[in-house]
């Protein structure tokens, strides 16, 4: 039983110490040209950790993508993110052991910080089973108030292609599957580029006529990604974003006209500098890798899939004896 406190209301109960979730988060690409701050769609490339509630302290242990470069305290991004749930339900937490093996590139535009925050709200979730319930609109909010903008959680969270906005209640998505036909390549560089950078880069206002022609690209490419893929070199134009970052990745911004003017429907993934083609078919993609390594820089081209699952989060039984 929990004792009222001082005001005469009963705090919620806490969560058990030993308790343990396995949490499972895709990779994401978001903007897909015309899209800004709107579209994404989960990648088949994921972190995996499992979390555990501890006496007391944040200890993180990470292996693979991060590891010896992020944090391994309570300011690691996972552990930010999982205690701002507790905050926001009014949970005292627990400590936390969390283990995580990364696979995620970071800062190349393939949504690892909004991966990493939506593990944290996950591994939250799944620690309060019982204790106060999360929802997914729950995950999607208060996932979207660390990353500031719901274009690449909502696919991590969700799966598939997601269509995510925000109105007075708060971020909101359509998850939708993409058309078979469709298949992925993501070129991704050594260097990296930091969301926050590229963002300081848009403009505040943009000419009426180029938030019109966005309008239309971006409405055809849900066409297009769902019905007929025929029309994505048409449907990923954009006069939003990519233009005012280009001379910050120069390197991302060839490569895109380079695939472009081959036919191939090439954009800025995220805020780059990975850059993502959307192909029609699989020979069209094995052509778009083939232009991606006769490139003079160094490029990884990434033969991915949708993933249409979305992150998970698990119970680990207790291996303690009964
Ligand atoms: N698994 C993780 N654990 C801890 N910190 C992480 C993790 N993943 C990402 N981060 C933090 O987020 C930063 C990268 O975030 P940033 O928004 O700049 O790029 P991105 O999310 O990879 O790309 P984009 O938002 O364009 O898709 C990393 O440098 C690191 O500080
Ligand atoms: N919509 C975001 C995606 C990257 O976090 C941007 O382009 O800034």
């Amino acid at each position: 039983m929990t004792a009222a406190d001082a005001t005469g209301v009963t705090p919620p109960a806490g969560v058990p110490v030993g308790r343990r979730v396995h949490v499972r988060v895709p990779a994401t690409s978001a903007n897909l040209g015309p899209g800004f701050d709107t579209l994404g769609l989960a990648l088949n490339v994921h972190d995996e950790l499992e979390v555990e509630a501890t006496e007391s302290g944040v200890r993180v242990d990470v292996t693979g993508v991060g590891a010896g470069e992020v944090p391994t305290d309570e300011t690691n991004l996972v552990a930010r993110a999982l205690l701002h749930v507790f905050d926001r339900v009014g949970v005292v937490p627990p400590g936390i052991a969390i283990t995580a093996t990364n696979s995620i590139p970071h800062g190349r535009g393939m949504g690892s910080s909004g991966a990493a925050i939506v593990e944290g709200v996950l591994a939250a979730k799944g620690l309060l089973e019982g204790v106060v319930d999360v929802s997914d609109e729950d995950v999607l909010r208060y996932a979207t108030e660390l990353e500031g903008h719901p274009d690449n959680v909502a696919p991590a969270i969700f799966g598939g292609l997601t269509i995510a906005w925000v109105d007075e209640t708060g971020p909101r998505h359509k998850q939708l599957a993409v058309h078979r036909g469709v298949s992925l390549l993501v070129a991704v560089p050594e260097a990296t580029m930091s969301t926050t950078l590229a963002r300081s880069l848009q403009p505040t206002e943009v000419p009426h006529a180029d938030a019109v022609f966005n309008l239309s690209r971006s409405a055809l490419l849900v066409a297009a990604l769902t019905q007929s893929p025929e029309l994505l070199l048409d449907a990923t134009e954009d006069r939003l974003h990519q233009i005012y970052r280009a001379s910050a990745m120069p390197e991302t911004s060839a490569l895109v006209a380079a695939l472009r003017a081959a036919g191939h429907a090439a954009v800025v993934s995220g805020a780059g500098p990975s850059v993502l083609v959307l192909a029609s078919d699989p020979a069209a993609r094995l052509e778009a890798a083939r232009i991606v390594e006769d490139r003079p820089e160094a490029w990884h081209a990434r033969l991915l899939a949708v993933d249409i699952r979305g992150g998970t989060v698990e119970p680990v039984p207790s291996t303690a004896a009964a």
